[in-house]
Order: structure tokens, then sequence, then C-alpha cells
């Protein structure tokens, strides 16, 4: 998206855009650690980029572009330095500086005046605009060797309201503002101190006197600085001969104006919301948006009327007088949307076209005749005051002060219905007010009701802690224990298991063992009956052994047949026995 535009061609070649400067201040401590969202080029472009959202980026071309680096010296040669001689040749011109609040427009006007010292005043590195442009205006009268006067005044527009800050009373006293009958289309400020000034001492001394007026005003009204406007104005005069001989007077002027900080102020010259709901809209800055934007757009009707500050400087709006806008903007992201319209508004104030005339030279004789007038006039007043008879005051005096009064009066009405509002308002503040402390102390109460229950279950939860500490303790020694019985448990039963099988194993012994032992009494029978057809055979042979023997007649027959039959026995009982040994080694081995 670009923001670059033609200059529509002027109908009147005599027309002059206004001169439109960029000046980008450095980034502030606080700012410096992260990139910055402007990019110079050229001295004449600027590129806005958000870094984190690609779509918004804009790029712009003004006439001259300043880098954060531009030194004060650098500002003033390319934006008020020619200025100074187009006022000695008795052009009236205009420098704005508008950006945001801490954009660096007060920086750019005065710079800082409070340390330097008024020989340096104008060339210290710091020093602004202003005494920059003093000091060259006196440089140049000087080369002119004319005879001049150098007259300078400092306004203040807060709130709609003007204020002199170079007036000799202690607080600013307010000022009013009129059309001017003898020019259509300006106004001048009635009662403005324009004080003469000789000597850049002089200049610094007035502006820190201003200065310092200025705080005095912001602590009064409870206004910030960067609300309120503030117009520097020096004029010169200085005579010239013509060729006839005359003498005449030339007259330049230059305005110098730190605008409020144009916050608030939206792109289209619409009041943010908030600055609404604050009532903070600045009426000048507004109508000033409105204003550039009716003269680009060539619109029939410009509402000049509608702030002090349009209506002051009408002249330079469209008017006959030489104009510069410097847009004073920050670099940092934070800033991005303001830079952004401040931008916008600095491109559309290029359109805006004037028509520069220098200020016609007035005679010797019509200054003598002006200066006459005035001293018939005061002198009457004089007379009138010696006599004591009464004030003398002019027709159009009269009628200012008779119109002064009436708008007095009514201001004295609307006041005191405002303050009766105000003393019924503090009434019904009043009565809330008793009726919130007693809310309040009831609320104490339950409060102190509150905290004594609170400390009561701190106490409870933190004997309620200990107890879940010691139950825990309890559940792990028990768990520790669990596991204990369990392991012993599983050593039992696998020491069960053991046993179940050597039971087993006992059992089919002892089975084993019947069996043997059913055996063991079979063969024991069998035995016993064997022994017992033993015993019958033995006794059977023994008894025919004994009828042998009974029937022997010799003991020596008796002898050898009882060997035999013992012989026979023996032979028989061993036979048994072995049988017997056989059977009984075997039932043993089988029981083992
Ligand atoms: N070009 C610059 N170089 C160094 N410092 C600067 C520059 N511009 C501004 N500053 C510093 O930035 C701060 C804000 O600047 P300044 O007060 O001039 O802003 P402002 O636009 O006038 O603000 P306000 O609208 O509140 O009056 C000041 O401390 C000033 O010294």
């Amino acid at each position: 998206m670009s923001a670059k535009k033609g200059k529509p061609v002027p109908k009147n070649q005599r027309n002059q855009y206004l001169q439109v400067y960029v000046r980008c201040r450095p980034l502030s401590d606080s700012e410096n650690r992260h990139p910055p969202a402007v990019e110079i080029h050229h001295q004449r472009d600027i590129a806005v980029q958000d870094r984190t959202n690609p779509k918004i980026s804009k790029t712009y071309s003004f006439d001259r572009v300043f880098t954060p680096e531009a030194k004060q010296a650098e500002i003033f040669q390319a934006v008020v330095g020619p200025l100074i001689s187009d006022v000695l040749t008795g052009y009236n011109c205009t420098v704005f500086a508008y950006g945001q609040t801490g954009s660096g427009k007060t920086f750019t006007m005065e710079g800082d005046i409070g340390s330097c010292s008024p020989q340096v005043f104008g060339q210290d590195s710091m020093a602004g605009l202003i005494p920059r442009a003093m000091c060259a205006l006196f440089d140049e009268l000087r080369v002119l060797q004319s005879e001049y006067t150098v007259r300078i005044s400092l306004m203040e527009l807060y709130n709609e309201e003007l204020y002199d800050l170079l007036s000799p009373d202690e607080v600013p006293p307010k000022l009013r503002l009129f059309e001017d009958p003898t020019r259509k289309g300006s106004a001048f400020v009635q009662g403005l101190q324009e004080v003469m000034v000789h000597t850049q001492t002089q200049v610094l001394a007035e502006l820190r006197k201003g200065s310092a007026k200025r705080q005095v005003a912001a602590t009064l009204m409870n206004a910030q600085s960067s609300r309120s406007h503030t117009i520097f104005t020096v004029t010169v005069h200085y005579k010239e001969s013509s060729v006839d001989g005359e003498e005449l007077m030339r007259t330049g002027k230059l305005n110098l104006v730190d605008l409020a900080g144009s916050e608030n102020i939206g792109r289209s010259g619409s009041v943010d919301k908030r600055a609404r709901e604050a009532a903070s809209i600045n009426q000048s800055l507004l109508t000033l948006s409105r204003v550039t934007a009716c003269l680009v757009e060539h619109q029939p009707h410009v509402p000049y009327r509608e702030s002090k500050l349009t209506r002051l400087l009408q002249d330079s709006l469209g008017g006959r007088t030489k104009t510069s806008l410097i847009a004073n903007i920050s670099p940092a992201h934070c800033n991005l949307e303001e830079t952004l319209s401040t931008l916008d508004y600095a491109h559309r104030a290029k359109c805006v076209a004037n028509r520069p005339e220098v200020n016609q030279k007035v005679s010797q004789t019509v200054i003598m005749k002006e200066y006459t007038d005035l001293i018939e006039d005061l002198k009457k007043k004089l007379d009138l005051h010696r006599t004591g008879s009464g004030v003398y005051v002019n027709d159009e005096n009269y009628k200012q002060i008779m119109e002064g009064t009436k708008e007095r009066n009514q201001r004295i009405i609307e006041i005191s219905g405002k303050i009766r509002d105000v003393y019924s308002r503090k009434k019904s503040t009043e009565e809330i007010f008793e009726a919130l402390s007693s809310s309040i102390e009831k609320q104490r109460i339950n409060l102190e009701n509150v905290n004594h229950t609170i400390v009561k279950t701190s106490e409870e939860i933190s004997k309620t802690k200990d107890v879940l500490a010691r139950a825990k303790t309890e559940q792990s020694e028990a768990k520790s224990i669990l596991k204990t019985l369990s392991e012993k448990e599983n050593e039992l039963r696998t020491q069960a298991d053991h046993l179940a099988q050597v039971a087993e194993s006992a059992h089919e012994d002892s089975d084993k063992i019947h069996n043997r032992l059913d055996f063991s009494r079979v063969v024991l029978v069998e035995n016993t009956h064997v022994l017992n057809k033993v015993k019958d055979t033995s006794k059977f042979k023994i008894e025919a052994a004994m009828k042998i023997v009974s029937s022997l007649s010799t003991w020596s027959q008796v002898l050898s047949k009882l060997l035999s039959v013992m012989g026979e026995l023996v032979g028989q009982s061993a036979r048994l026995t072995g049988s017997l040994i056989v059977s009984c080694s075997y039932n043993f081995a089988f029981l083992l």
C-alpha cells in the first residue's frame, strides 16, 4: 500500500503549497530494545512497517525527512533559515510542529532554553527553532543597517482559552479574540503583550519568563502541557526609503506554533471515543484537521471559526502566509498507530495551497496619523482622570466594554447555576459518603469475623495435617509389614508344597511297605508252613529212627544209623534255612 499522491495543479500560479517536513526523533532508552518501525530513504521518503503484521506498511514522500541523527542546526537551516529573509521582505510566515505527545515538538521549537547562556543562545547545540530564528533575525537586521523594531509575543491556547505568557501579571490573564475589521478573515487578540526586544539576552529572559508562566497556568488550571498549543510570534518593522524619498515601514511576521499532542484525533479527523468520554477533546486540533481536509478537497465552506487556533491562524491555512509544517514522529513500534496517523495528516497537508503576499508597506505619514490619533485619545483620557469627571472611552471601546459586561453577566448567571448544582451534588455526595462509610464499617466487622474464622480454620487444617502425616507414616509401616507377611506366606506356601510332596511320597512309600508287609506275611505263612512241614517230617524221621534204633543190636549200628539220619536232617534243615534266608533278605531289600 502506498500513500504517494501527486499534488493537484493549482489554478492560480501564485499558489504555494505548504512545505511539509518530517522529523523522526531517536528511540528513547525504554524503546531501544526493539528495532525501529520506520526507515528513511534519500532524505525524502519514509517507510513505516509493522514487523508483526506485514500488511500494515506504508510509504510517504515529503519535502524533506530528517533522520533521528539530524541536528537542531540542520532543521533550522532547512526549515526556518529561508523564512528569515522572507520575513524581512515583508511576508508573514508560519511553522507548525505537529505530532503525538513526546514526539519532539517542543524539542524542535524551543530546544533546551533552561541551561544555555545568553551569549550562545541561538548557537547552542540544543537550541531549537525559536532561539535560532531570533539570533538569525538580529544578525540580518544588523546587516540591513536600518531602523527597526522587533516585538515578540507568546500565547498559550488551552481548552479554547487564550493566555498571555509574557504579561507582567503574575497569573497569565485570559485574552479575547476579535475579528479584525481592517482585514477580512483575520483576528486580533485584545490586550496581548508584544514585548519590544533588542538583544538575544532579552529574548531569552522573556522566553524563560513565559515558560515559568506556562507552569503557573498549568498548575492553576490542572492542565497538561501536552494538551495546550503555544504560539510564539515575532513581528518586525523596519524603515525603507521609496524611490521618491518617502519613508515607508515594512512589516514581516513569523509564527512558530507548538501544537498540542495529536493523539486521540483519528486519521479522518474524528475524535477518539475515549478522549470524548474523558472530555479531553482538543477543539482546536480537531478543527485544524477539518480545515486542512476542507482546503484539500476545495470545499466551499472552511470551518475556521470553529476554533480559536484556526481563527488566529486562518491566514496560514489557505491564506496569504508562507506556511510550513514539521510532523514530529517517534520511530518506536509501540507508537506505530500514532506515527501513521501523523504521517497521514502531514501527507494531506501537502495539498493545502496558500497565496503568499507581501504585507503592504505603510508610509511614515500614515503611521504618524495613527500615532497622533492615539496620542489624542490618551490625552482625553488623561484630562478626564485629572478633572475626576469620569473616564473617557471611545465608541469602539465602549461597545466592547458593554459586550464584555453582557457576556460577564451571562457568565455570572451560568456560574451561579453551576455553584447551586455543585452544592446539591455535594450534598448528595455527602449522603452517599455516609452510607458508604456505614457499609464499609459493616464490611470491616464482617472482615474481622472472616479473619477470625480463617485463623481457626488454619489451626484445624494444621492439626489435620499432623494427623494425616501420622496416618501416612502408619500406613507406610503397615504396608511394609504386609509386604513381609506376604513374603513369609509365599515362603510357607513353598514349604507346604514341598511337605505335601514329601507326604505324597511318604504315602506312596507307606503303600509300598504295606504291600511288602502283606507279601512278607504271606511269605511268613508259607515259611511257617514249610517249618511245620519240616517239623512234621523231622518228627516222623526221628520216630522212624527211634524205631530203627530199638531194632538195632549193637551200639555201633545204632550210632551209624543215627548219624545218617542226623546227616539227612542237617541237610534238609540247611536247605530250608537257605530258602528262608533268601526269602527274608528279599523282603528286607524290598522294605528298604
Ligand atoms: N531529536 C531529538 N533528539 C533528542 N531528544 C529528543 C529529540 N526529540 C525529542 N527528544 C526528547 O524526547 C522527549 C519528548 O520531547 P518533547 O517534550 O519535545 O515532545 P513533545 O512532542 O513536545 O511532547 P508534548 O506534546 O507532551 O509537549 C524530551 O525528553 C526530548 O528531549
